[in-house]
């Protein structure tokens, strides 16, 4: 809803929907009611449009898109038109944030004063949609074609004063300042003076002239950053309408890309994901305790034990979340270099204007380096980060439970080993977890976070909550070899290299996954991360091809099938990137280049093993990298490790980018259809039989295919334990 006051003949409307004053069906009709009243009073001489308590309009409501409701009038666009058209002045006083639909009636205005710390922008494009009120014809008139390509395309949220450099915000009002009480003598300001040009729509376009040099330079961009993605295209394309077409043609084209964009597949998986993000942190153990219930510790103080790649991020992100941060590495050399790097980093982030002067110089304060064990006796939570090896973490956690406070939480970032067989060497198995970060632990958005088996509802809470003061997305999962991520994703791999030996070469695996939409193939992440990182894990558990007993077939470990191709390429030095070699070669640069001895090794592989290689259809690359991995997250599922598909796809987006456009692998999977995968995986299960046990049909996958064909994924895990839980249920 909205309210509706005069104050001083001014008119002032404010929006009333929390928390975020989104514009729901009642807001809209609510609003046009009001400006309507505002419009008629004599005694009104200028209108203020303002959001009441958190935040002005963050933009339409998303939970109406694709449901009807989101067509009933009046539309965001027809209170843009009444705003513009108004006789009086109209001003949008913007507090926290205008964004989407917010931003656009804002453009109706005919000024538009913010809050300094407000952040404004049209991030429709991360929904899988345009601006559909009128934006990308009114924000190309007001920054010019440039500026509104990079807003609209890429969505970010800009801060009130770039806006104020650009044209878009008329004043700024500085912090502590009351935005209501500046609006209303800004409006009584305007009263009299001329609102032709400050109609956006009667304007033109500053930068019309280099319409088509722009576009190029967009659209090479965004065809790089955002890999078969829609809807930056259909921005671009709408936005230089606006240069080229009346205002409103320029609107028609804009309602015909909206069309577009609503009805692809593409703006669903999006606006899953953003549901989706939110949904992760309304984490719940089933019939243990759930976020509401379970109260976090207080954390001031983090342990992180070990400054190699991961230690070093993670301390980063420790500091970033107003921690005391002791960072113990008994190694001189190797603390004196971690130190080094986690305090430069502190510099980049400075002189980048990430944290100002105040906040770098507490973070260096708050960096406390220990070279033995007792300086971590005050911590209230540590996060061991060394080498992937039970014992070895053992050993750490034998240390730690020594040392700490007896209400210190033991977390380890393992990527793969067994939570619970670390607490089990502690005295307090309910204050022990996973905490696995992503590398780089700074740069990446994911946190799987992993409860033990003892893990109290107070530990889960404290990792949960550390996480969201990381601002990451931070996903709760059970205790199992790699979890959910690395174990799904062990699939993905194994079946790059089957595919290896069958008659691919990485080039062509690779091609079919950038066509998919990721950033990089498996293979260029392989070289990337470098590929003795799988070897020392593989190597962890006995399965490299050195470790092998003489007589041990090449191809099989048990009597499962087994690719040792990564192997030989370990032992051939091809590390990666890092050694310019690895699965591509690399001259002077990152571009990966086909590497004629790869083609060799695996023509000579195939050679010995007499393998006649064969054509594999793109279609055939991508369903068997992804659905071993959504089959193995329907066990996942079944087995209770992820709570949810959605704690799934958020993992597999932010921890191993996922294109977001098809929302994850599990929500792909929906949108091809469950009977259709169920259908590859069942022949696929078939021809390789039990040596590829990831190809044998999950027991939830089958039931819900065979039930329901194809569910909505919201209903997956109701309809599926409702079944489970009956009796002779078989499940
Ligand atoms: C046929 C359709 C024609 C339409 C024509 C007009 C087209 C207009 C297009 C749009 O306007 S699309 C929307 C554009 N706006 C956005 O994308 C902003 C979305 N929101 C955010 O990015 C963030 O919420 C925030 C504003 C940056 C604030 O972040 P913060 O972390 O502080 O809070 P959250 O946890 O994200 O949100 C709290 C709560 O509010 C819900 N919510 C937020 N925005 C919306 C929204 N636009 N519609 C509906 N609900 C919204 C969010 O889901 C959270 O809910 P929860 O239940 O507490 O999890």
């Amino acid at each position: 809803m909205a309210k509706y006051s005069v104050e001083n003949e001014v008119a002032v409307i404010a929006v009333d929907n929390p928390p975020m004053n989104a514009l729901s069906h009642h807001v809209r009709k609510s609003l046009l009611k009001y400006l309507k009243e505002a419009e008629s009073d004599e005694k009104v001489t200028s209108i203020v449009l303002c959001g009441d308590g958190r935040t002005f309009p963050v933009g339409a409501d998303i939970k109406e898109f694709h449901k009807s409701v989101s067509k009933l009038g009046p539309t965001i666009l027809d209170i843009v038109d009444a705003l513009e058209k108004s006789k009086k002045p109209t001003i949008a006083a913007i507090h926290g944030n205008a964004l989407g639909g917010g931003l656009e009636i804002a453009l109706g205005c005919h000024y538009r004063i913010a809050m300094t710390n407000s952040k404004v922008g049209l991030p429709e494009v991360k929904l899988g949609i345009l601006p559909g009120a009128g934006g990308t014809q009114r924000l190309p008139r007001v920054i010019g074609l440039d500026n509104a390509m990079q807003w609209i395309a890429y969505g970010g949220h800009h801060s009130a004063g770039i806006g104020a450099s650009l044209g878009l915000i008329d004043r700024v009002v500085p912090q502590g300042g009351n935005i209501r009480e500046h609006a209303i003598l800004f409006a009584k300001a305007a009263v009299g003076k001329s609102l032709g040009q400050r109609r956006l729509s009667n304007i033109s376009v500053p930068d019309a002239a280099k319409v088509e040099s722009l576009m190029a330079k967009h659209l090479k961009e965004v065809s790089k950053k955002s890999r078969g993605a829609l809807a930056p295209i259909v921005c671009l394309q709408v936005i230089k309408s606006s240069a080229l077409l009346s205002y409103q043609e320029g609107l028609e084209s804009e309602r015909q890309g909206m069309f577009t964009l609503l009805a692809s597949s593409q703006s669903r998986a999006q606006i899953y994901s953003f549901f989706a993000e939110r949904q992760v942190s309304k984490w719940s153990v089933p019939g243990v305790t759930n976020y509401q219930n379970a109260v976090p510790m207080k954390v001031k103080a983090v342990g992180v034990v070990g400054l190699g790649t991961m230690g070093r991020g993670i301390a980063i992100c420790c500091l970033r979340a107003g921690k005391i941060t002791y960072v113990l590495e008994m190694n001189t050399k190797a603390q004196t270099a971690g130190v080094k790097y986690i305090r430069g980093y502190i510099e980049t982030m400075r002189k980048r204007k990430q944290i100002n002067d105040q906040q770098s110089s507490m973070m260096n304060n708050a960096l406390i380096p220990v070279d033995n064990y007792n300086g971590l006796k005050n911590v209230d939570l540590v996060i061991e980060a060394v080498f992937e090896s039970m014992k070895i973490k053992k050993e750490i956690f034998k240390k730690l439970e020594k040392v700490c406070k007896p209400s210190a939480i033991l977390a380890s970032n393992t990527s793969t080993l067994n939570i619970d067989e670390m607490a089990s060497v502690t005295k307090r198995p309910q204050k022990v977890a996973g905490m696995h970060f992503f590398a780089p632990a700074h740069i990446m958005m994911l946190l799987e976070n992993i409860r033990g088996e003892k893990s109290s509802p107070e530990t889960i809470a404290t990792i949960m909550d550390l996480g969201k003061q990381m601002r990451k997305t931070t996903v709760l999962v059970g205790n199992c070899h790699g979890f959910v991520g690395n174990r799904m994703f062990a699939y993905y791999t194994a079946e790059s290299s089957f595919l290896l030996e069958e008659g691919a070469y990485p080039k062509q695996v690779d091609d079919v996954l950038l066509d998919y939409g990721f950033a990089m193939g498996r293979f260029q992440v392989g070289d990337l991360s470098g590929t003795d990182i799988g070897y020392k894990i593989r190597r962890e558990r006995g399965l490299t091809h050195k470790q092998q007993p003489a007589g041990t077939p090449e191809r099989k470990r048990g009597d499962r099938r087994y690719s040792p191709l990564d192997d030989f390429l370990y032992e051939k030095g091809r590390y990666g990137l890092k050694a310019r070699k690895g699965w591509y070669k690399y001259e002077g640069s990152r571009t990966p280049i086909p590497d004629p001895e790869v083609r060799k090794m695996i023509d000579d592989f195939r050679k010995r093993h007499n393998i006649n290689p064969r054509h594999i259809s793109p279609e055939e690359t991508l369903q068997r990298m992804i659905f071993p991995l959504v089959n193995e997250g329907f066990n996942v599922l079944d087995e209770g490790i992820a709570a949810n598909p959605w704690d799934i796809d958020m993992i597999f987006q932010h921890g191993y980018a996922w294109p977001r456009h098809t929302g994850g692998p599990m929500y792909y999977a929906y949108t091809i259809g469950l009977p259709q995968v169920l259908k590859v995986i069942e022949e696929r299960w078939k021809l390789a039989g039990a040596s590829e046990p990831h190809w044998k049909p999950s027991k939830m996958l089958t039931w819900l295919v065979e039930h329901h064909g194809n569910p909505d994924i919201n209903d997956w895990i109701k309809l599926y334990k409702e079944r489970k839980s009956q009796p002779n249920s078989n499940l």
